[in-house]
């Protein structure tokens, strides 16, 4: 079959820029990413969250003739980037279950044409797996309108990425089907297996000239990492959080001049945007009742809520609305979450992931100013943890390489908890090493509880905070955590 017609116009990158996405100049990277996808190579993308991965396929797919399709995970973040890509007037669109069906017909018909006036479709790997998409789909190719193939989120087609699902391994349809369609993969948390198996369940590792890697660090520097320590017996955490939360609002509008300057702005004192993730959705009910308790405008958000009670708080926390400034939230509310102001995050316990907690840690700061990202670390909870993941290894352990897949899951909880326990090293440095940046000096301006407190100070809290090992062990004989309740 013969290639594709590509643009010619790879000149036209900064006014599209400008005038299409409305951003003054490409950050670090962006262009040579942009570049080798016109060239119509594939391209791998390993950047830190809030990067600006987005850009690198939806420019090219502005400037190209023909569809991009974009595969992502998550139906809020498809409707996101959906409504951004809109309000600039472009025709991006989504497929999924939820949408109405004179909608599903509309979008349907148009790939019907041969010739979809859509520039961007976000589906579900779920949905590319419908023999009725994928009928569609072969007659776009034919008509040579099929322009590229993108996988957001890609450690998710991974076993050994944290948020696998296993429709995602059946995107390796995609170039059996359409060899000569380029991909483009990005993602901001894979570690070398994880890039490995994407490379290959894409088939973009058969032609090392065809492909194009492009590897940023992981390292967030404004984010300011701590780890609390904490025990079952202490149970502090609720205290804790509030008396931080509060001296932060006092901070804040502890004068009269703070407080003028606050209302030129336009903002209120309590106006300080974050989200707590926490493990279960009766969790985050019972903590968000508990929080507004306090005054602190405190919401749940958890994969069970309707459609409409997401979009509403999710809309009205992205606007900073009065009683709404805190998410209370399962690992539902995660990826893709793209509000610039958030100033903090806090892992009210132990995530099952380092790559879980560092993609959830990356929706603080967004917008480069300071974002204070604390986890509140137990032994007992890591005994939780460990449980649960030796009994059943948590979801997407079904199949050929369960078991594979389980020894990988434990041995990155294994990393987080040596990451919550270490007291002789900077957390950005221990984190860019997890992802494979071994030679590169991480710059931390006293930004982790490391360089803040010295080995000796972190030492100490550490020992002041967390139950014993011998008395944790001995709960554990006792079979005290073997009952571990996660929930999205
Ligand atoms: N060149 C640019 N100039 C200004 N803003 C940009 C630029 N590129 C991207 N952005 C903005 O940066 C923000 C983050 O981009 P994006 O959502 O693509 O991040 P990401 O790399 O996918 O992060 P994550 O992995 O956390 O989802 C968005 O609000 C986007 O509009």
């Amino acid at each position: 079959m013969p290639p594709l017609v590509r643009s010619d116009s790879l000149q036209d990158i900064d006014f599209t820029l400008r005038r299409r996405f409305n951003k003054e100049s490409f950050r670090p990277n962006q262009r040579e990413i942009i570049l080798a996808a016109l060239e119509g190579k594939d391209v791998f993308v390993q950047a830190a969250t809030s990067f600006g991965k987005s850009l690198c396929f939806q420019l090219p797919a502005v400037i190209d003739r023909g569809i991009t399709i974009v595969i992502s995970p998550l139906l809020s973040l498809m409707m996101n980037q959906v409504k951004a890509l809109r309000e600039s007037n472009i025709d991006a669109r989504t497929l999924n279950s939820t949408l109405p069906l004179p909608d599903r017909d509309y979008i349907y018909s148009d790939l019907a044409t041969g010739h979809p006036l859509t520039r961007l479709l976000y589906i579900t790997p779920e949905l590319c797996s419908s023999s009725h998409f994928r009928i569609k789909l072969k007659l776009v190719h034919q008509q040579k309108e099929l322009a590229r193939i993108a996988v957001d989120e890609a450690h998710c087609i991974s076993e050994w990425g944290h948020d696998f699902r296993p429709d995602f391994k059946r995107l390796s349809w995609l170039r059996e089907t359409f060899p000569d369609v380029p991909i483009i993969c990005l993602t901001a948390t894979a570690n070398e297996l994880v890039r490995k198996d994407v490379l290959s369940t894409l088939g973009m590792d058969k032609d090392a000239g065809r492909l194009k890697e492009f590897y940023m660090t992981a390292n967030r520097p404004n984010l300011h990492l701590e780890v609390r320590f904490t025990s079952d017996e202490a149970n502090d955490r609720f205290d804790d959080f509030v008396t931080w939360l509060k001296g932060v609002y006092e901070r804040r509008g502890g004068n009269e001049e703070r407080r003028k300057e606050l209302e030129e702005k336009g903002e209120r004192v309590e106006n300080v945007s974050g989200i707590i993730y926490t493990i279960s959705r009766d969790e985050t009910e019972t903590l968000a009742a508990a929080l507004r308790m306090e005054g602190i405008g405190a919401r749940p958000f958890h994969a069970k809520l309707t459609k409409e009670e997401k979009e509403r708080t999710l809309g009205r926390w992205i606007k900073n609305e009065v009683g709404y400034d805190v998410i209370v939230a399962t690992t539902a509310f995660g990826m893709g979450i793209d509000k610039d102001d958030v100033r903090f995050v806090v892992h009210w316990r132990l995530p099952k992931s380092f790559e879980g907690y560092y993609q959830e840690a990356g929706r603080a700061g967004r917008d480069g100013n300071a974002g204070y990202c604390f986890l509140y670390y137990s032994r007992e909870d890591r005994d939780r943890v460990m449980s649960m993941l030796v009994r059943d290894g948590g979801k997407g352990n079904k199949g050929e390489g369960g078991e594979a897949n389980r020894k990988a899951r434990i041995k990155s909880h294994e990393r987080l908890v040596e990451y919550c326990e270490m007291t002789d090293g900077c957390r950005h440095e221990f984190i860019c090493r997890y992802f494979g940046e071994g030679e590169k000096v991480v710059e931390c301006d006293y930004a982790c509880d490391w360089h803040k407190e010295g080995s000796a100070g972190l030492k100490r809290r550490m020992k002041a905070g967390l139950a014993s090992e011998e008395w944790v062990c001995t709960q554990r004989e006792e079979g005290r955590f073997d009952e571990c309740y996660y929930s999205e």
